[in-house]
């Protein structure tokens, strides 16, 4: 795997790791060999896009087609445990034997050091530079595999004390701090799968499997080990966008009822994909428009949707530490399967959200996501927070209940929000005049419902986002209605 195809959560965790203490700057200056100039450039470049110096400095030695293999070696030598482990998933097992002779060194020296005065408690005592690639690496071929290595230190020699202690790597007790081990779990979890196979499942990307297109690509069904599939292919997959957009789109490994699995993931062929399970209802946005032959939806299954999204949602943003914002909340990425139950899809710009409990927000340098489904503060002055999902809910909802378009150009108020605000002020008007019109009127209708459901999608999308309410206040609002029994089937 080379540099520029490290997984977002690996590099993003990396980044954090190596910017503390500046220690980005040894591992440029003294183990990757770039002079004085060369880091302060770095360092200046990451300044003026607003990026994490250790990201920026992966980006220029990534362009050398550097492998996570020769990073891992450099972090050996770093004697940089917290960093090793965040590699771990992604280099070859017979790596690993380094880490377990450093984890078995710092608990010797740490039983034996109880005065030990560390600096970084999480990193290796003291720093030797020159400590060779052991040769039971070269005996297995792996030198290979790396071929800047011999040409950073013309290595020869092998470090037979190295290479016993790690042949005892299975006395090694200590245990992996537990956000790492987390980490390793979450991203082992997500396969890789041979862009052969995909084609193979898709009947060689058949038009007659083509399920629809979007911003990113093409999205094909498929059969692939037996199930339904529904495979994305990425457009321009050899952008550094696009390798970002897989990074986040990992980020969709958070595993829960009403998130769409992402089964797998394809980087090598031509195209990068991302393999989800296939919701046979469509998206919500076909649904809402009719456009899939299904009848119109029915209250207890727009109930459902309502219901299952935020359920969705409030696990997102009461991740502990920090919340998830999906941050593209729309009917066309929340997938419906057989039984209308509600996936949220899509997780291109999810982001990590402000860290703390103190912190509230976080000002982002660029806006995405889509308009309609925006509030204010974000789109001016780009502030990011559980409460702009919030927002995008407020707009689902009120799309869910009435079915009109979320943007009318020849609406005189042309954002549905917007529209709906100016009728609620008009005396005597009643929400649930705007319910579906392919339901109102029929046995389908629910005028209190619909009234409810807008009232959520009002409240979700007030101007000041304080006044927002949290997606678990809106869950349990939705869950303690009184509905007959159809709703809860
Ligand atoms: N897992 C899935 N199962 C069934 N259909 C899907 C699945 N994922 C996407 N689709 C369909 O493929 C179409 C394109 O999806 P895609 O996510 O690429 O675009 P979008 O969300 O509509 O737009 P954009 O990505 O630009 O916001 C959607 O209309 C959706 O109906």
């Amino acid at each position: 795997m080379y540099i520029y195809e490290l997984p977002f959560e690996v590099n993003k965790e990396l980044c954090r790791l190596l910017d503390n203490d500046e220690e980005w700057k040894e591992l440029a200056g003294v183990h990757m060999k770039y002079s004085p100039f060369d880091v302060n450039e770095i360092e200046r470049e990451a300044k003026n896009k607003l990026l994490s110096p250790t990201a920026q400095l992966f980006i220029k030695w990534g362009q050398l087609n550097h492998r996570v293999e020769e990073l891992f070696i450099l972090l050996y030598r770093m004697k940089h445990v917290p960093a090793l482990r965040c590699l771990v998933p992604v280099v070859d097992s017979r790596f690993h034997r380094l880490l377990s002779k450093h984890d078995i060194t710092r608990s010797i020296k740490s039983k034996s050091a109880d005065n030990d005065n560390v600096k970084r408690p999480a990193k290796m005592e003291g720093s030797n530079s020159s400590i060779p690639i052991p040769v039971m690496l070269m005996q297995n071929g792996i030198s290979n595999m790396l071929p800047n290595i011999r040409s950073i230190e013309g290595l020869t020699n092998g470090d037979s004390s190295l290479q016993s202690s790690s042949n005892n790597s299975s006395n090694n007790d200590t245990k992996p701090s537990s956000l790492n081990d987390e980490l390793i779990k979450k991203i082992s979890t997500i396969p890789m799968v041979h862009y052969e196979e995909l084609k193979a499942a898709t009947d060689n990307w058949s038009e007659s499997n083509l399920l629809g297109k979007g911003g990113f690509g093409q999205v094909y069904k498929g059969v692939w080990k037996l199930s339904a599939v529904a495979v994305k292919r990425l457009l321009n997959s050899d952008s550094s966008n696009n390798r970002e957009l897989i990074g986040e789109m990992c980020l969709n490994q958070y595993r829960h009822d009403n998130i769409l699995p992402l089964y797998g993931y394809s980087l090598g062929g031509p195209e990068a994909c991302l393999v989800y399970q296939y919701m046979s209802g469509g998206s919500l946005e076909k649904r809402l428009r009719c456009r899939t032959g299904h009848p119109p939806l029915t209250w207890p299954q727009r109930y459902k949707i309502a219901h299952g999204v935020a359920r969705g949602l409030q696990y997102l943003h009461t991740m502990e530490g920090t919340p998830l914002i999906h941050g593209d909340i729309k009917p066309g990425n929340i997938l419906l399967d057989q039984c209308i139950m509600p996936k949220i899809g899509d997780f291109g710009l999810a982001r990590k959200g402000p860290y703390g409990e103190d912190r509230t927000h976080m000002k982002v340098s660029r806006v995405h996501g889509t308009r309609p489904y925006l509030p204010d503060e974000y789109l001016r002055s780009h502030y990011l927070s559980p409460a702009v999902d919030v927002f995008s809910y407020g707009v689902v909802m009120l799309e869910l209940a009435t079915a009109l378009p979320v943007m009318d150009r020849t609406r005189t108020v042309q954002l549905l929000r917007d529209y709906i605000i100016q009728l609620q002020n008009r005396p005597a008007f009643d929400l649930a005049s705007l319910e579906d019109r392919n339901i109102q009127g029929t046995v389908h209708s629910n005028p209190a419902l619909c009234r409810e459901i807008m009232f959520i999608g009002l409240h979700c999308t007030r101007y000041d986002r304080h006044e927002r309410p949290a997606m678990l206040h809106v869950y349990k609002q939705l869950d303690s209605m009184h509905l007959p029994e159809e709703y809860y089937n």
